[in-house]
């Protein structure tokens, strides 16, 4: 049984989950304490505890810590890849990936700890000095899901702890895993008890007391629009900061002038690595009339040769949904599209079995074409390999439709022009703008967020982190 870190000690649960493996589904990856309200109010009150000493710990002790972190995740790469692809799915160089962009933003934020500044600005007072600086906020909440059960998590926890902050992290239910081996390495990498508190638990159970305990200053989200909106009105019910990432229906556009081995890679990737379980996937391909047709006949071709087989497989390119529910939303869009009158060029067939016979939540990527932008499968965030295809007149057209969206959260373009690339640069109403990349896959040291219905809040990631987890003092000085 994995336990829940409260106090520095290793807490057994009333209850635990069963984390299953999406690849085969007789596989228990492990069983999982999950705490209750009392626990949580306990991991809450340990963090609001060990807050003061953390808070004016020098930056060479955050640093230590961060440091030895990240140099143990990046060390245990190959062992924490291989538990997150079981866990959640993705295959195993994504998930090594994922695990050392972990260990990397660990190391990112250890140096963000000895960088922390702050201004001395004259005051147009005669005699007065103001001094500018940061402090951290305080204790902070982190509600996490399952698409990125290390990097999210790291991504949050290290700029809180670097700007000295206390931490309560909860986890999704689904991916405990990587949480766990998360906690285990920051205790062991000499964080004082209470620092970091990890509560694995239900969202509606210990989420929700994260959301009401008003011992919790400030929550940092990611996960569904819904349960954002929910973190929203809590907080703003009882003055918290908050900071949410939530959904996309990112697009990417293709112009007729764009090298098409280019643009099939970057949909490819975009759609379907991480079987299409991103953020930042770009479900909505928005292509000019003069490329369409050698564009979907490209993409079909390529989408042919992809193998969807077990996460852990040599050779897999697409893994298994990360659970049965997610599989039920994926396959209803795919319902939907059809019956909507969108023409189902590839895939979206459900396969029962690996390659092995292993029984699992495999789905083949699908493509819809001849779709139309009012269609619920260009407007709603299916989360899974569904992409469909918007036919464009011309760039303009384009750009009207990748901005038509209540989201805004990555674009991108292929095109070998740079007039249109460096006008819709400008222009993309998104967070995040790629040209001739994937929109998904973003590097771990600059910021990451979006506009509009997906975000909420100060970016995540870079320095950018400090927006959030710190708040600005402003200090005058009668000499
Ligand atoms: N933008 C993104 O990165 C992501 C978007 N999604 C979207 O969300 C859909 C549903 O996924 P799901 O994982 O259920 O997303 P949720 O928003 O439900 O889950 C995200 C996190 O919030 C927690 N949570 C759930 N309910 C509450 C609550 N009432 N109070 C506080 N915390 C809560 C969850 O806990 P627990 O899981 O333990 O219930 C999880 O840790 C997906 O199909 C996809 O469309 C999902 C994941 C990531
Ligand atoms: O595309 C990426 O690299 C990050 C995506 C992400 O953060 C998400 O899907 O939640």
């Amino acid at each position: 049984m994995f336990k829940n870190l409260i106090n520095g000690e290793w807490v057994d649960g009333p209850r635990a989950s069963r984390n299953i493996n999406p690849s085969d589904t007789r596989d228990l990856v492990g069983e999982y304490a999950q705490a209750d309200v009392a626990q949580t109010r306990a991991a809450i009150a340990a963090a609001r505890a060990a807050f003061g000493a953390w808070s004016l710990a020098t930056p060479q002790r955050r640093f230590d810590v961060l440091d030895a972190a990240g140099a143990e995740i990046l060390a245990r790469r190959a062992e924490l890849g291989d538990l997150l692809a079981r866990e959640e799915g993705k295959t195993l160089p994504e998930a090594i990936g994922e695990v050392v962009r972990a260990g990397n933003i660990f190391k990112f934020f250890a140096g963000e700890a000895l960088r922390v500044g702050g201004e001395v600005i004259p005051s147009v007072r005669p005699g007065v000095g103001v001094e500018v600086t940061r402090e951290p906020v305080g204790v902070v909440g982190l509600i996490t899901p399952w698409n990125f059960p290390i990097a999210i998590p790291a991504w949050k926890i290290a700029p809180a702890l670097a700007f000295g902050n206390s931490v309560v992290l909860k986890p999704a239910d689904l991916v405990p895993g990587s949480a766990w081996q998360l906690a285990d390495i920051l205790k062991r990498a000499g964080l004082p008890d209470g620092v970091f508190n990890l509560v694995m638990g239900r969202g509606s159970e210990v989420g929700a007391e994260l959301l009401e305990n008003r011992q919790v200053d400030a929550i940092s989200f990611t996960g569904s629009v819904a349960t954002g909106q929910r973190v929203a009105a809590a907080c703003v019910a009882r003055g918290a900061k908050f900071q949410l990432e939530m959904g996309g229906k990112n697009p990417f556009v293709v112009l007729d002038d764009a090298d098409l081995d280019v643009a099939v890679a970057a949909a490819v990737n975009s759609g379907f690595f991480s079987t299409g379980q991103r953020c930042t996937a770009s479900s909505r391909l928005i292509v000019t009339e003069g490329i369409h047709d050698r564009f979907v006949a490209a993409m079909v071709d390529r989408m042919t040769s992809l193998r969807v087989d077990d996460a852990r497989q040599a050779g897999t390119d697409i893994g298994p949904v990360v659970d049965e529910r997610q599989l039920a939303q994926d396959l209803e869009y795919i319902a939907i599209a059809r019956a909507e009158g969108a023409t189902l060029a590839v895939g979206g067939e459900a396969l029962p079995a690996s390659s092995a016979g292993a029984p699992g939540f495999y789905l083949t990527p699908a493509l819809f074409t001849g779709t139309s932008p009012a269609m619920r499968i260009n407007q709603e965030e299916v989360f899974g390999p569904v992409v469909s295809v918007i036919k464009a007149k011309d760039y303009d057209e384009a750009l009207a439709l990748a901005n038509d969206t209540p989201f805004g959260l990555a674009t991108g373009i292929a095109t070998t022009s740079l007039k249109h690339a460096t006008h819709f640069k400008r222009h993309a109403q998104a967070g995040m703008v790629m040209v001739n990349l994937p929109t998904a896959g973003v590097d771990y040291h600059v910021p990451f967020g979006g506009r509009k219905a997906s975000s909420h809040g100060p970016r995540e990631q870079g320095k950018y982190a400090a927006e959030f987890y710190t708040t600005v003092k402003t200090a005058y000085t009668q000499a």
